[in-house]
């Protein structure tokens, strides 16, 4: 292996309570919020066909004239309470807020920049309420911060001159005291999600970010933080140049999802999701597949069944409202999961044989099985392969428990579930397996 000074500093899943705590979510909410809602994808009555949130990079939109955008922002309809009830009912067991994105608006009073809420009409801090309203309704929060920071004048994509040189070594100082500054402010936070990491000059700082992220750690012990923000002594992100996970969890799967067991290395990760293809802030003007609430239940479900978090974005308009589309999906996932929740909080891999019927979740703790099935056979017979020796001691419907399916053992440790569900059944039915206890198959534990 290479020596590394600054590379994974650990090796296996950290095993302490607040990761635990991270692994059990399964279900978690973004939150893209902040100036580029204001224009939501037009400018001059042009459309803009890009990520909202990038408005300011595009051609047709001249940079001053976003940059005086924050004069405008003065959301009379931000209700924190109102977001925290809905995500609530959604079944989110944690948020991740945009503190400050790419374009470097604060939305804290930061002492560190005058391109914060205090200087916009609005003139109040926004992540401190929306902190309290959601750590109110029991959900964890989590801060979003993009290193890139397009208004910084010591911003640098690449280090080329001596000047650049000097300008970036005041933009890494300012980059610590923002981020030490969040978690002074906000210390119930459970975590940090880095963006905007990609840079060149980024990439060079494996010592800066290092030292900074144990800075950060110590601050609030049990932190979480992904493997999207420190580069190692090589400029490699999320795995090191030995291949060893950078940070607590792999950070890198944006708007996809893993196939197979193998592709998440056994490593904890999550996945973040827009709902159109490609929209994190807010756009008046969605183009394109919207996922429907059915498509974003599956992506849950599959996340979870391979040891992963599903974190659903959601983007407020420019006065602070949630879009209509978005109350609707949370309403319509929110009715699932109220029935279903047992299969995803607490629940993870499971290494039986993968069938065509759906996923398979195992719960942590109680060893539960549950068959979430998306695609219901067309004779109503569910496939499942047992390892040898364990076999389906109980087996009901989560919304029907008091119906109980006898197993047809078809051939050793095969058997055929058939489904007594009503064909009207809202969304994937779950069946619940309680297996024998005869012995618990070696390596599941591994996989917690
Ligand atoms: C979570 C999302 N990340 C931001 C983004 O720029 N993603 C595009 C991207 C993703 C991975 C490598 C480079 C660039 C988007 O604006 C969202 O904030």
């Amino acid at each position: 292996s290479i020596a590394l000074e600054h590379g994974s500093h650990r090796l296996g899943k950290r095993t302490d309570e607040m990761m635990q705590t991270w692994r059990n979510y399964g279900l978690g909410q973004f939150i893209h919020w902040g100036l580029y809602a204001i224009p939501g994808g037009h400018w001059e009555g042009k459309y803009y066909g890009g990520a909202a949130e990038w408005i300011r990079s595009w051609k047709d939109m001249p940079n001053e004239a976003y940059d005086e955008l924050y004069k405008e922002f003065d959301p009379q309809n931000f209700d924190p309470r109102a977001w925290a009830k809905q995500a609530k009912s959604l079944g989110a067991k944690y948020m991740i807020i945009t503190t400050k994105h790419h374009d470097g608006f604060c939305l804290w009073p930061s002492e560190y920049t005058d391109y914060d809420v205090t200087n916009s009409p609005y003139g109040k801090d926004i992540i401190g309420p929306l902190v309290e309203a959601y750590d109110a309704e029991g959900i964890d929060v989590y801060l979003y911060f993009s290193v890139m920071d397009w208004n910084h004048l010591g911003y640098r994509s690449k280090l080329e001159t001596e000047e650049d040189r000097e300008a970036y070594e005041g933009f890494k100082e300012f980059t610590r005291n923002q981020l030490l500054e969040l978690l002074d402010l906000y210390p119930t936070t459970k975590g940090l999600w880095f963006d905007g990491t990609w840079d060149a000059a980024w990439k060079e700082q494996a010592a800066f970010a290092d030292k900074l992220e144990t800075e950060m750690r110590e601050k609030i012990p049990g932190l979480i933080i992904g493997s999207r923000f420190r580069p190692d002594d090589y400029g490699n992100r999320h795995f090191d140049s030995n291949g060893d996970l950078m940070g607590d969890y792999e950070q890198g799967w944006e708007r996809k999802l893993p196939e197979t067991f193998e592709d998440t290395k056994g490593n904890d990760w999550d996945c973040v999701m827009t709902v159109p293809e490609n929209q994190w802030g807010y756009h008046s003007d969605w183009r394109g597949h919207v996922k429907t609430s059915f498509e974003l239940i599956e992506m849950l479900v599959k996340s979870v069944s391979l040891n992963g978090n599903f974190v659903m974005n959601f983007g407020p308009d420019g006065q602070g409202s949630i879009r209509e589309e978005e109350t609707k999906l949370a309403a319509e996932i929110g009715d699932w999961m109220d029935v279903n929740h047992e299969a995803i909080y607490g629940c993870g891999y499971l290494d039986w044989k993968k069938q065509d019927w759906g996923y398979y979740t195992k719960n942590r703790e109680t060893g539960k099985v549950y068959m979430v099935v998306f695609n219901r056979p067309l004779n109503g017979a569910l496939r499942v392969k047992t390892p040898s020796k364990i076999g389906l001691e109980k087996v009901y419907s989560l919304k029907e428990p008091s119906v109980t399916y006898e197993p047809e053992e078809v051939h050793k440790d095969e058997y055929f579930i058939h489904l007594k569900e009503s064909k009207t059944s809202k969304g994937p039915v779950v069946i619940v397996i309680e297996p024998t206890k005869e012995k618990q198959q070696e390596g599941t534990e591994y996989q917690k």
